[in-house]
């Protein structure tokens, strides 16, 4: 399946992109009869829906069709034909661009993730023919200078070295900067004139990855909606996390987005959705026979989703102090990776089933109880005669601080499938390692006719399913196989699927896979404002209640295995947590 340029990979699951070629995916095939055109009379361009895509025409070009026929602003469906011809697409029809503009490129994320993952996908011939990457930020830089800091940071991959500088050079000669401020419509109108010299008078679409702080996302996209939104294409807008602090404050946010742009212009991105490991449960699940029949209460104990990092806050501090771990992991990351691992089978692989399955597990879920949780903070530790600061010691910190840097938690889903069953979630920083796993616990074999060769600990005996999503991606199944000869002795072997060892290639960063969906249209891994209201419902009052009650975080030492509460919080739920030996 191609979508750019045959050498690219799609990273569609079904046959949606089969027919897809660069400039199928930004016009709707001459083989696709009907599509229907929404109209928003209060935006600068209309979403045309069809089956399995949408892009966005002006209002302008479309002004003809009596409204009073519209109903409540969708119009009658009018054919491609028709189409071309009212948007007055004429001159480059079979010629398309894409214009990616970084907003925030002076800051960390862009220069750390987004601009690599860019040059990931150009390297791999991803993006089409027609592309122009422009960074935006307050700073003022020269298209030179920006150009020189993103040369810092890209990378070839080990499997990919081939012409890598000359391909380097060339990208960067696509990458171009402009100086501006967020909240200045007449800023966005320069850029305007500068993206349009660049499309050509080509259909020009254009993403704009808001890799700003939240609270000026609105400004942006009021700006950017305003005076630098396509004319005749698409225009989307990738709004990073966090998306808000709480219910509110989400909502709040949605509807500020959702003055200037529709529902499926937003992509809001939790870049664990783009982790290959989570990619691939659904495929694990749904596609091996051996595991759905056991994924549920029936045969699966408890379910582990554990996050550690083995640094701490480290410059990042400014932000986190206002947010903590709830709700910079757990919220986000862990709970989307517990909404895809519970779900039921969706309809389809298309975005909206996923997503309406995944919606569902959230909003079958109580919220969290305080008794059901446990926080705690990093202290300061010596260890090989290297100190390693407390949380509080970080400058961009308060000194009496008592955001948490780790919480361990255990959720429950009321559901026929998932009664009972605890889902326990872990996520630290400034522990002893670097991993995010998702643990699956079985129940132990009833009758089990070789007690006797496992003592009394049947915990020790039962299966345990581990995704270890990072570092160095594995599956493994721990099961009980005897000691090959003459006695009888058991033994705990792993059923591993080692990525490393089993495929030569790379596994791509996060960011190029959601990057590549984004510039697809693909919405599958980018979270609705449905999933987000309900994943807020779980965690607000349990956030509520820690601030209102000030409560203390157990400290722990840095580079340790975090509290000790969370191994009360987890026998509470007679769990023992699976990531005790590793
Ligand atoms: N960094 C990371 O690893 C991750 C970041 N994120 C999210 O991505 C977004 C960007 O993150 P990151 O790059 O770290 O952010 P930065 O703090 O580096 O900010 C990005 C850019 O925004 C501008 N900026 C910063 N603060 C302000 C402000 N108060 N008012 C106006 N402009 C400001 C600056 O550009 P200039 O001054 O030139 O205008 C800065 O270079 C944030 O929403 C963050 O939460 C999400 C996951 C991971
Ligand atoms: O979203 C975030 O994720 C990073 C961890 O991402 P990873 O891909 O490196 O595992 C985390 O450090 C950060 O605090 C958080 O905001």
């Amino acid at each position: 399946m191609t979508l750019f340029s045959p050498k690219c990979p799609s990273s569609h699951y079904a046959p949606i992109s089969s027919s897809s070629s660069s400039s199928k995916r930004f016009f709707p095939p001459p083989s696709r009869k009907w599509v229907s055109v929404e109209l928003s009379r209060k935006r600068q361009w209309n979403v045309i829906s069809m089956k399995d895509e949408t892009i966005s025409v002006p209002v302008t070009p479309i002004k003809d069709v009596p409204l009073e026929k519209t109903g409540n602003g969708v119009l009658p469906t009018v054919s491609p034909k028709e189409y071309h011809g009212v948007a007055g697409l004429s001159s480059n029809q079979g010629e398309s661009t894409v214009s990616i503009t970084v907003v925030g490129a002076s800051g960390d994320l862009a220069k750390k993730k987004i601009f690599p993952a860019l040059f990931a996908l150009y390297y791999e011939d991803c993006l089409p023919e027609h592309f122009t990457i422009f960074g935006y930020a307050r700073s003022k830089m020269t298209d030179a200078e920006l150009r020189d800091m993103v040369s810092r940071t890209l990378t070839c991959r080990i499997d990919k070295r081939e012409n890598c500088s000359d391909k380097m050079e060339q990208f960067l000669k696509r990458c171009f900067y402009h100086s501006g401020q967020y909240d200045s419509e007449d800023h966005f109108g320069e850029l305007d004139k500068k993206l349009k010299e660049h499309e050509g008078g080509r259909l020009a679409n254009r993403l704009f990855y808001l890799s700003i702080p939240p609270n000026i996302f609105i400004n942006v996209v009021k700006s950017a909606s305003k005076s630098a939104s396509s004319a005749n294409g698409w225009t989307r807008v990738i709004v990073e996390k966090p998306f808000g602090r709480d219910s509110e404050s989400s909502s709040a946010l949605t509807r500020g987005l959702k003055q200037y742009l529709m529902e499926d212009q937003i992509f809001r991105i939790d870049h664990y959705l783009g982790k290959e490991l989570v990619e691939n449960l659904s495929v694990l699940r749904f596609s091996n026979l051996v595991f759905e029949p056991l994924w549920s209460r029936q045969y699966i104990r408890n379910v582990q989703l554990i996050f550690s990092e083995d640094f701490g806050t480290e410059g990042r501090g400014g932000y986190f102090d206002s947010y903590g771990i709830i709700r910079d992991i757990m919220q986000n990351h862990l709970l989307q990776i517990l909404a895809l691992f519970a779900m039921e089978t969706p309809v389809s692989l298309d975005a909206e089933d996923i997503r309406n399955e995944k919606v569902k597990v959230l909003r079958s879920m109580k919220p969290l109880q305080l008794e059901n949780v446990v926080v705690g903070q990093y202290k300061s530790h010596t260890k090989g005669g290297i100190t390693y600061p407390s949380y509080t010691e970080d400058k961009t910190v308060p000194k009496d601080s008592i955001t948490p840097t780790f919480a361990a938690a255990a959720l429950f889903i009321d559901n026929a499938r998932w009664d009972g069953v605890p889902f326990l979630m872990k996520a630290g920083k400034a522990l002893h390692t670097r991993r995010t796993e998702i643990r699956v616990q079985f129940r132990h074999v009833p009758g089990n006719l070789y007690k006797r060769n496992f003592g009394t600990d049947l915990d020790r005996a039962t299966n345990e399913l581990v995704i270890r999503v990072q570092p160095d991606e594995a599956i493994y199944l721990k099961i009980n196989n005897k000691v090959p000869g003459l006695g009888m002795r058991l033994d705990r072997s792993n059923l591993n699927l080692h990525y490393a060892a089993r495929y030569s290639k790379e596994i791509p960063d996060a960011y190029e896979r959601l990057l590549l969906d984004a510039i697809e249209g693909e919405r599958r891994l980018f979270i609705r404002s449905d999933e987000l209201d309900a994943a807020w419902e779980l965690f607000t009052p349990l956030l509520k209640e820690l601030e209102e009650k000030k409560i203390a975080p157990e400290l722990y030492p840095y580079g340790s295995r975090g509290p000790v509460g969370a191994h009360y919080l987890a026998a509470k739920y007679k769990v023992r947590w699976g990531d005790l030996s590793a």
